[in-house]
């Protein structure tokens, strides 16, 4: 497994976000979390990627127990082994789309001209190469969203989290970057782990996680 967690629990006031929750994935593979409303699935997403830490229960990352890293320490291992893909607006607005997908690379000190070399590959795998000087609000939501699917990916990550990744976006639109996400991913060996209350979101996936009041359902 790349990454497991057991036992998780946490709660928000009187709120039980999680209870009781298990979840493995194995390395490159490519799973969709999904349940009602408020059943848990993005606190799940935010405990697996060591944004929050659960009140009980234990999250590892390979053979590395993560949830009790400092925050730091943390931070740290997110930018080095994590990527993430949020619903929309998650890039830098004052950078431009190449600026933005060579940003985790350089914030973990690789050469420049390593950063442009494999930014500039994946825009191009994206489509979106041609566009590349421009800044986000320059460009449509889809063509933006594929921008933020090199970001996850230009560091080669062990898993790319996406919380409702084509949410804003029209469904031809969302289709184009559900393919690039989930085809690079494949094509790179990174897992993705990805929260949507589509079914033909879900669909991308290779197993579906079903929340419900915080529980992984059976
Ligand atoms: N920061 C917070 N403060 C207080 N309550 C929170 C917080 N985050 C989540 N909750 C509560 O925890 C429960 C789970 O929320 P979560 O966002 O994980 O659900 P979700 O399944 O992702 O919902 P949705 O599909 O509506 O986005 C909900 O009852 C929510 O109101």
């Amino acid at each position: 497994m790349i990454l497991k967690a057991s036992n998780l629990a946490i709660r928000f006031g009187q709120t039980v976000a999680l209870r009781d929750a298990d979840v493995a994935i194995s390395p490159g593979e490519i799973v969709a979390i999904m349940g009602p409303s408020g059943s848990g699935k993005s606190t799940l997403l935010h405990v697996l990627a060591g944004i929050l830490r659960p009140e009980h229960g234990e999250v590892h990352l390979d053979e590395q127990r993560i949830d009790n890293l400092s925050d730091s320490r943390r931070s740290r291992l997110r930018l080095r082994s994590f990527g993430f893909v949020l619903q929309f607006g998650d890039l830098v607005p004052e950078l431009s789309l190449r600026e933005n997908v060579e940003l985790p690379l350089r914030l973990l000190s690789a050469p420049r001209a390593e950063a442009r070399t494999r930014s500039r590959e994946l825009l191009r795998q994206l489509e979106v190469d041609d566009l590349a000087d421009r800044r986000p609000g320059q460009v449509s939501g889809g063509q933006a969203q594929r921008a933020a699917v090199a970001r996850a990916l230009v560091h080669r990550p062990s898993v790319i989290f996406a919380d409702e990744p084509t949410g804003a976006l029209d469904s031809a639109a969302g289709e184009v970057v559900l393919d690039a996400l989930t085809g690079l991913a494949r094509k790179e060996g990174s897992a993705v782990v990805m929260v949507t209350h589509e079914a033909r979101v879900a669909a991308y996936a290779d197993r579906t996680v079903f929340l419900r009041d915080g529980r992984v359902a059976a």
